[in-house]
């Protein structure tokens, strides 16, 4: 049996018509489903974890953006009970990205409706004012969270959905808060015990996965299955050269300059000199100037492609 969780105002309003084209196909196929319609932000986390509060194997498909993926894997009671299926409907969509999975709806239905590899993914889990939130793709504080949170809010989210350039969105609204944020002091502490001090710098993301902001392949060695997480930082760096850096980083190659710092962490501390925005998976997590972040000690099976 499976359970979809998905939100019908997602793609900007065309998640209802897109869930009904696979309501279409599962009633043709005779396939067993439930289905949950997220109605705010949120009840997708509430949802999910009313759920698989009963301890039970679920399969779960969600059908939405990295936005209500996030919020479903943040609201599952046991990670290691739940098979997960993604049909992804964002703009970013920066978690199929990652893990390769296919973004045509009709494949991915195809994919989830006959099973034949599973990949175990490792999920994180930001901490901050006492409380926590799972990632499955990055968290970061500073510039990429201002950007989230503004794309959260822009008209311009809506426009270009429409025109199929969502992923613009993200190019127009980075280049804004690029002109407009001011770099902080930043010190990131390891597992090891190692405090490094970074200053001028615009961001640091912890990702699980590669890609995040719609694309952007920050962290290219990032796996979500090696039990480890990549850390980016961005430091000493002029408006300019992060303005000519950051189309290099589609690709990956942004590595190779100076002030980009990676390194990877099974835990980190990250402490600002000034509270900035926060983000999981693209969610805003308000203000912060402390974070933790970890891994959790389950992994999550998630329906992927063969390799
Ligand atoms: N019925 C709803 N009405 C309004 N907002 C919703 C609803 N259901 C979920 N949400 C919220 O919408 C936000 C964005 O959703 P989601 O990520 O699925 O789509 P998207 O914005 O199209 O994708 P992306 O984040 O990749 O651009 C999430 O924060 C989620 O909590």
């Amino acid at each position: 049996m499976y359970t979809f969780i998905a939100n019908p105002n997602a793609r900007s309003g065309r998640g209802i018509l897109l869930w009904k084209q696979i309501e279409k196909i599962l009633l043709e196929k005779e396939i067993a489903y439930n289905v949950l319609f997220t109605k705010y932000q949120h009840h997708a986390t509430r949802l999910v974890h009313d759920l698989t509060s009963d301890g039970a194997p679920h399969t779960i498909v969600v059908l939405g953006g990295d936005g209500t993926l996030n919020e479903v894997i943040d609201g599952i009671r046991y990670l290691d009970k739940v098979t997960l299926g993604y049909i992804p409907l964002g703009s970013g969509n920066d978690f199929a990205r990652g893990l390769g999975l296919p973004t045509d709806i009709h494949s991915a239905l195809e994919q989830i409706l006959s099973p034949s590899h599973y990949t175990a993914m490792n999920v994180g889990v930001l901490d901050y004012e006492n409380k926590h939130r799972r990632f499955a793709v990055s968290t970061g504080i500073g510039f990429d969270a201002a950007v989230c949170h503004q794309v959260m809010v822009t008209p311009l989210k809506a426009f270009l959905n429409r025109l199929k350039l969502g992923k613009l969105t993200y190019l127009g609204v980075a280049l804004h808060k690029l002109l407009t944020l001011k770099p902080v002091t930043m010190t990131v502490t390891t597992e090891a015990g190692e405090t490094k001090t970074y200053h001028k710098v615009y961001f640091t993301a912890v990702m699980n996965l590669k890609y995040e902001g719609g694309g952007f392949n920050f962290c290219p060695a990032a796996s979500g299955t090696d039990d480890r997480l990549d850390i980016i930082t961005a430091s000493e760096l002029t408006r300019l050269k992060v303005l000519c850096l950051l189309p290099t980083a589609f690709k990956g190659w942004h590595t190779r300059f100076r002030g980009i710092t990676l390194d990877t962490c099974t835990e980190v501390t990250i402490t600002s000199d000034r509270a900035l925005p926060v983000h999981t998976d693209g969610e805003p997590v308000f203000l912060q100037s402390d974070i933790h972040v970890h891994l959790e000690k389950e992994k999550l099976r998630i329906i992927t492609p063969c390799k």
